[in-house]
């Protein structure tokens, strides 16, 4: 199993680009307080190096987490009230920041919030512009940042759409349509969570096909791809809705109980195990008469996710030893939450 799922690494790349964005907000800032010592500017100076020491303090801080909101809107803030006075004070010239603070306000935030906070941004720098430069540049300017507030709201909504597909893509098995293991730890992690604060017990059922490999010797790989999605769809149907069921190896499928303790799974488990074995699979030219062993674990209280896993694996490994077709169950439970 991969040790992070694809949630969590889409989060931790989010997160990533959001502390870049705030280093270079700081770099930036530093530069320029650079400069403006040299131009002998000494109050712009100073309070562009107190940004640059905000700036970099929230970086650094939060250097290995998400920075929360609440830095994220007094970064764009900080910025934006410095572009203004740059504009103030610069005329056209502080004009040109406007533009690199609308396109980093796309990146600090997501979907609707993004759109929102550079609706802001666009709206503060061209009263700026009305304000402090001649009427014919200050349409212009708030016309050409309105135009890229629009590609960019256009680019954020493909973006988040692009993204929930290839998560989508990312956590689905394309033969049976089942979750696949990438979204497993997410869903184990949450009932340990339970367990540990509630109580609550949870079970896994772990099941794979007998003698697989024979049949798609005898049958062909398509009619062993045609065994597996019946068997998943005639496993979901026998499940409760709360249950969860993945792929998690070719031929090896799990079921995830909440609220289950260890005797009721392992009737489910027998209740799976005799809809194979009494109900033939048919396939397009043959039908195929099927088994499964299964491994039964209820959660324990000092147990990682990967650690249950394995119990029920162990006890499916039991039942493959003991002749295949049959339910074994992970033995010692002691429920010492
Ligand atoms: N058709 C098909 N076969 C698959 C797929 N994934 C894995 N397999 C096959 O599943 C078979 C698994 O073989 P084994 O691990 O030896 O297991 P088995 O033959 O079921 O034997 P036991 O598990 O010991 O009962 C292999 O032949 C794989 O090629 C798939 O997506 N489609």
């Amino acid at each position: 199993m991969p040790n992070q799922s694809a949630d969590a690494l889409l989060q931790s790349f989010r997160n990533k680009v959001t502390r870049n964005i705030v280093w270079a907000g700081a770099i930036t800032q530093l530069l320029l307080a650079g400069a403006q010592l040299w131009l002998a500017h000494y109050l712009q100076a100073v309070i562009m190096f107190a940004a640059a020491a905000v700036l970099g303090v929230i970086a650094y801080s939060y250097r290995r987490q998400r920075i929360p909101d609440f830095w994220r809107v007094i970064f764009m803030a900080l910025l934006t009230a410095i572009c203004v006075v740059s504009i103030r004070n610069n005329g056209t010239l502080g004009v040109y920041w406007a533009y690199p603070l609308l396109v980093a306000s796309f990146f600090m935030f997501r979907d609707g919030y993004a759109i929102a906070l550079a609706s802001a941004v666009t709206i503060v720098m061209s009263m700026a512009a009305v304000l402090y430069m001649p009427s014919g540049d200050a349409w212009r300017i708030a016309a050409s940042l309105l135009v890229i507030l629009v590609l960019g709201g256009v680019f954020v909504v493909m973006l988040g759409r692009m993204q929930k597909l290839l998560h989508q893509l990312v956590v689905t098995d394309t033969l049976t349509g089942l979750q696949n293991r990438h979204r497993v730890n997410n869903v184990l992690s949450q009932l340990i969570h339970n367990f540990r604060r509630y109580h609550r017990p949870a079970s896994l059922i772990m099941l794979d096909l007998d003698h697989f490999k024979l049949l798609n010797d005898k049958h062909g790989h398509l009619f062993g791809d045609q065994m597996l999605k019946q068997l998943a769809a005639r496993l979901k149907k026998t499940l409760r809705i709360n249950d969860q069921l993945f792929r998690v190896g070719g031929e090896e499928f799990l079921v995830v109980m909440p609220e289950t303790e260890l005797e009721e799974a392992v009737k489910v488990a027998e209740k799976l195990r005799l809809n194979v074995a009494n109900n033939p699979f048919d396939g397009k030219d043959a039908q195929a008469h099927l088994t499964v062993s299964i491994g039964v674990a209820q959660l324990r209280a000092e147990q990682t996710w990967a650690e249950w896993i394995n119990t029920a694996d162990t006890a499916l490994l039991e039942a493959k030893r003991k002749g295949r077709n049959q339910v074994c169950k992970a033995e010692s439970y002691t429920p010492t939450a």
